[in-house]
């Protein structure tokens, strides 16, 4: 079963081989009835239905012709090779103090979908459907500061797919209302179908190359499966995206690693100014002090004003010690002194925080191969992670930083932050598609507990709900 049935039948209770089943039932039993009760027409061709519905539309003969097909190249967003000028736009979020209320107890993962849920699901809209903005979740009262511990432990524990699904409603929407203006411009599938879809999936972020295999898969998929109705190509459409995606990542482990030892494990973060570093090292703070591991943070970004107070701000709000020096130190030496600390006092956990940008871009990246030449001279097996943090609300901007960061210092895995933004959710896909290296953290919000393990399916779900579940409502 691929992913696109997994999720389905997950979040539906039925797949679509068993839809088919039962609609071909269906069918052959309003056949017998109208057999029986048919006085004079004969049909003797079964195929030749004599009158389509206004919805039908005929899969031209060109659709075989996969060489005539026109690729634009002027679609497709250019790539900003300077990861500094990326970074330029995103410097005003620096600023950003954190004054938002204190929120705790980190989601543990839910298993089971509750029913009431999947009762809600099977209510959405149908594809077909214009998908209107759903109303924006109510925001959190603020918490006053002196209540915060009371209010910490007070909290409800979100659960893993209510914060997936809150948080990816406007990516959903955004995606969602594009594909319904897609489907409304439709009358057939011929060049022109390929052409817009192209421009839909590259505008939705899912990477030129991933844009243009969909386009070439689909071709073949949409003749193979009959697809006539605008329902059929959409659920044809839905469900390539999601299988495609489901196969790329067979071989993709999504699972933090660990020190396998009494040493502590060290996470490295990097990435340009603004995607979101010290934010995630202050939810994962959180989350393992929650654990009751014992953590320690280094503020090895000693290049940004501000930077060092920002990340013993959050040690502050987590409870845990961080390990700084003057601004302007070697970063390099803040990390040897943090990873010294780490192993003489037991820490369970060390999170370094870099720097995003420096003078120049050949300079961050000395000094991030420096800084993990420093942590494996003294912990041969760390750092267990290099965590790439990319905002995903720029694009195919994120794609290409990613591409650069890993070129020279080794990723191990992408931190994916403001999914909760406007971002087009198509990244993930266009990471997985042309990286090939594995999300393994989502930031969907700016609170503490905002931070969640990557789990593709509760992604795909938050991502396409309406559109999965609407193939269901044929
Ligand atoms: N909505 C939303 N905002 C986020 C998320 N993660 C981070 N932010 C915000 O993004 C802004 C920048 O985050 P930082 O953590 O300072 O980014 P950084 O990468 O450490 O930046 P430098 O320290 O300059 O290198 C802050 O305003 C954060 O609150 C997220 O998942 N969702």
């Amino acid at each position: 079963m691929g992913l696109f049935d997994r999720i389905k039948k997950a979040f539906t209770g039925k797949d679509d081989s068993e839809e088919k089943d039962l609609e071909s039932k269906s069918q052959e039993e309003t056949t017998q009835e109208s057999d029986k009760t048919s006085e004079t027409t004969e049909q003797t061709d079964e195929t030749d239905v004599p009158k389509k519905s206004d919805e039908e539309i005929s899969v031209e003969s060109k659709v075989d012709d996969k060489d005539e097909e026109p690729v634009e190249n002027s679609q497709v967003d250019e790539i900003s090779e300077d990861t500094e000028s990326d970074s330029s736009d995103l410097k005003q979020a620096d600023e950003t103090e954190f004054t938002e209320p204190i929120e705790s107890s980190q989601g543990e993962p839910v298993s089971e979908i509750p029913e009431s849920q999947q009762n809600e699901t099977e209510d959405e809209n149908s594809v077909e459907e214009p998908i209107t903005e759903e109303p924006e979740s109510k925001e959190p009262e603020p918490v006053d500061e002196e209540n915060n511990e009371e209010s910490t432990e007070d909290s409800e524990p979100k659960d893993d797919l209510k914060e997936y699904d809150e948080g990816l409603k406007k990516s959903r929407n955004s995606f969602g209302a594009r594909f319904n203006r897609f489907l409304a411009n439709f009358r057939s599938v011929d060049e022109d179908f390929f052409d817009d879809l192209e421009e839909l999936l590259i505008e939705s972020d899912v990477g030129y190359e991933t844009a243009m295999r969909i386009s070439d898969e689909l071709r073949e998929e949409v003749k193979l499966e009959n697809a006539k109705k605008k329902s059929d190509v959409s659920n044809v459409i839905v469900k390539k995206l999601v299988d495609m995606y489901g196969e790329e990542g067979k071989e993709e482990d999504n699972s933090l690693k660990f020190s396998t030892d009494k040493t502590p494990t060290i996470f490295l973060f990097v990435g340009v100014n603004g995607a979101g570093k010290t934010t995630t090292v202050g939810k994962l703070a959180h989350r393992y002090q929650q654990q009751g591991k014992k953590v320690l943070l280094a503020a090895a970004d000693t290049f940004r004003a501000g930077a060092i107070e920002q990340l013993q701000e959050w040690g502050k709000r987590d409870g845990v010690p961080v390990q700084a020096s003057k601004a302007h130190t070697d970063p390099a030496s803040v990390v040897y002194d943090a990873v010294e600390r780490a192993i003489k006092e037991e820490f369970d956990v060390l999170l370094v925080d870099t720097a995003g940008r420096l003078q120049n871009k050949e300079g961050l990246m000395r000094e991030l191969e420096k800084i993990k030449r420093v942590i494996t001279r003294e912990l041969p097996d760390a750092p267990q992670e290099v965590l790439l943090v990319l905002d995903g609300s720029t694009g195919q901007n994120a794609l290409s930083q990613a591409k650069q960061f890993n070129e020279t210092t080794k990723v191990s895995g992408i931190v994916l932050t403001k999914l909760d933004g406007s971002s087009q959710g198509g990244i993930v896909l266009a990471i997985r598609n042309e990286l090939h290296i594995p999300v393994k953290l989502v930031g969907l919000g700016e609170q503490m507990d905002d931070l969640r393990d990557f789990d593709p399916e509760k992604f795909i779900y938050g991502l396409f709900k309406e559109l999965i579940v609407g193939a269901s409502n044929k």
